[in-house]
Order: C-alpha cells, then structure tokens, then sequence
C-alpha cells in the first residue's frame, strides 16, 4: 500500500535548509496497522504530512496504492485527499465545525464530494460509540468524544488508508485506550489500512509493528512476536520500552545498499566516534572500536 525508498524532505527558509527526511524506506502492506515512533524532530509528522498529500516530498519515491506522490499533479491531489486518505491530528479543532451536531460533521464531507449517504454517517458513529450521542452539538461533547467524531469523519469518505498523527495525544489513558481499540476494530472488519505516529510507546502494543525514525531516517522495527495476542495486558506497568519489547521483536533495518543505524547509546559506550572495526565470523558481524594501528 505504501511504499517510500530513498524519501528526501528538505524544508528551506531564506538561508536555511533543514533536511527532514534524508532518505527513509518505509513498506506498509495492504491492512496492516502500524505505528510510528520517534523523538520529537525525528521527521515523523513530515513523513505523515507527505503520505497525506499535505506537503510534497523533495526527492525519492513514495507512493500510496497507484499514486505516485512526487510526480502527482495539483488536480489528482485533490482527489487523492479526498478519496485515497482520511487524516486524524491531535487536535481535533482542525476537523470538526462546532456550531454542527456530530452527524452533520460526519455529512459535510460526503456532501462535499456529493456523496451524501446519511445511512453510513450513522454507521460510523455507531463504530465509534458514539450512536447515542449523533445529534448532540460538538460543544455538548468532550474531547475525547469530538476524538471519535473525528475519527468517523476521516472515514466519511471510505479511504484505502488512515494517518493518525498523535491521536490520543490530548486525551486520558481511558478514552486513549478505547481510541486505540476503535482503530484496531475498523483494522478488522473494514480492512483499513492504519498508520499511526506517536511518541507514545505504550500504544506500540496495540498494532503490529512499530517503526522507529531517527534523524529523518528508520532506525529500528519492532514487529509483534504473536498478531493473535492483545496487547495491553503484557505490558502492563512495566517501562515503557520494556514494555514494547516484551511484546516485540526488534530489528534494525537495514537498507538496499546495506546501511544500517547503530544507537547513539551504543556508540557513545564503546566511544566509538567516526570509525568503527567490522568482523564477520561466519554467522555474526561483530562491530567494536577501531583496532589501534600502532604496535
Ligand atoms: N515547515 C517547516 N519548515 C522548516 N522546518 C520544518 C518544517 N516542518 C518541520 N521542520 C523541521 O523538520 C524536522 C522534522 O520535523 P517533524 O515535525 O517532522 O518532526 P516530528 O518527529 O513530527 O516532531 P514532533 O514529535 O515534535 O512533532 C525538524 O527539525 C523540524 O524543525
């Protein structure tokens, strides 16, 4: 479904530039759900900006189902927002109109597209719980009910694909969990493809792979030892990381050429800075500092 090889972002102002991704592979197969997770500035909300047709990528490829995104024109952009990709942010302010109950913000865009179907409005906020409350005004509802509503939007227009960037970022662990198990249910029965970007480790138990950018490139995955085993019971109250690792296996990744990302916290404890020595001795490759020339 999505594709990214060699991704390459570069913002410029005036006299700067600041390369945001410097080149990053990504696949996401057809109904996965899956999340991405990185330091702030590590490029993931340049990353979902790009795959949501919001920003245009600098060089690569990427490319969601049929489309090309760098080579897209301005018209079939329009319409791959419109029909391709459903977006949810942390705020919610950004999707929702107020002064409109939540069935009437569910309508607006299918109105928009002139494809009102007031069954399905209805249907969606039934999935996300919310059928009793469909003719309430949004100030009637809290934030993590306008969450949900904000949800069933992003899905009016049927999209292949949902980007979620920090969506349980302003809501308590209660309704974060219950937002986490509305994406996991349209996962299964609608077979919506699901990335979502976090820095919230604990919602990596809730998907099936975690992917970890760092400085504008993936770093590491995280792909779940058993799909069939839900989730947050195993990580419980243990750290965070602990906690996606129990769940997890990890694995760096390693790209075409064969370059790979070694953890900052690994270097730094074998100090090794601009060189490194590399041995393979028939089934490790064995990285350590360099061998002193001397003697
Ligand atoms: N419009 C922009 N103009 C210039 N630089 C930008 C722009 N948007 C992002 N950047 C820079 O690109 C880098 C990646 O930013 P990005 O927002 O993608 O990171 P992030 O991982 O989503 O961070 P956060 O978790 O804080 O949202 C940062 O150095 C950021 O300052």
């Amino acid at each position: 479904m999505i594709t990214c090889e060699g991704l390459v972002k570069i913002y410029k102002s005036d006299d700067l530039e600041v390369v945001a991704l410097q080149g990053l592979n990504l696949h996401v197969r057809e109904g996965e759900m899956m999340a991405i997770i990185g330091n702030s500035g590590s490029g993931k909300s340049t990353l979902l900006n790009i795959l949501g047709g919001l920003d245009r990528p600098s060089a690569g490829q990427v490319s969601v189902g049929p489309w090309d995104l760098l080579k897209i024109t301005d018209e079939q952009l329009v319409a791959y927002k419109r029909d391709t990709v459903g977006f949810i942010w942390q705020s919610n302010a950004r999707n929702l109109l107020p002064y409109l109950s939540a069935i009437e913000n569910v309508e607006m865009p299918m109105m928009l597209s002139s494809k009102l179907d007031r069954a399905y409005a209805k249907q969606l906020l039934e999935w996300v719980g919310l059928k009793e409350r469909m003719y309430n005004k949004l100030h009637q509802l809290s934030g993590g009910e306008q969450q949900r509503v904000a949800i069933a939007i992003s899905l009016a227009n049927r999209p292949k694909l949902l980007l979620a960037d920090e969506p349980t970022g302003s809501v308590d662990t209660r309704t974060s969990d219950l937002i986490m198990d509305i994406f996991r249910r349209l996962n299964r029965e609608i077979g919506i493809t699901i990335v979502i970007v976090t820095h919230d480790l604990s919602l990596a138990g809730k998907v099936d792979r975690v992917v970890a950018i760092r400085d504008g490139l993936t770093s590491t995955e995280f792909i779940k030892r058993n799909p069939n085993l839900d989730d947050q019971h195993q990580i419980g109250d243990q750290s965070k990381l602990g906690g996606v690792q129990s769940v997890h296996e990890e694995y760096v990744v390693v790209d075409r050429v064969g370059r790979l990302q070694i953890p900052k916290a690994y270097l730094s404890a074998l100090q090794i800075t601009d060189k490194a020595s590399m041995e393979f001795d028939g089934e490790r490759i064995i990285i350590s500092p360099p061998k002193s020339l001397e003697g």
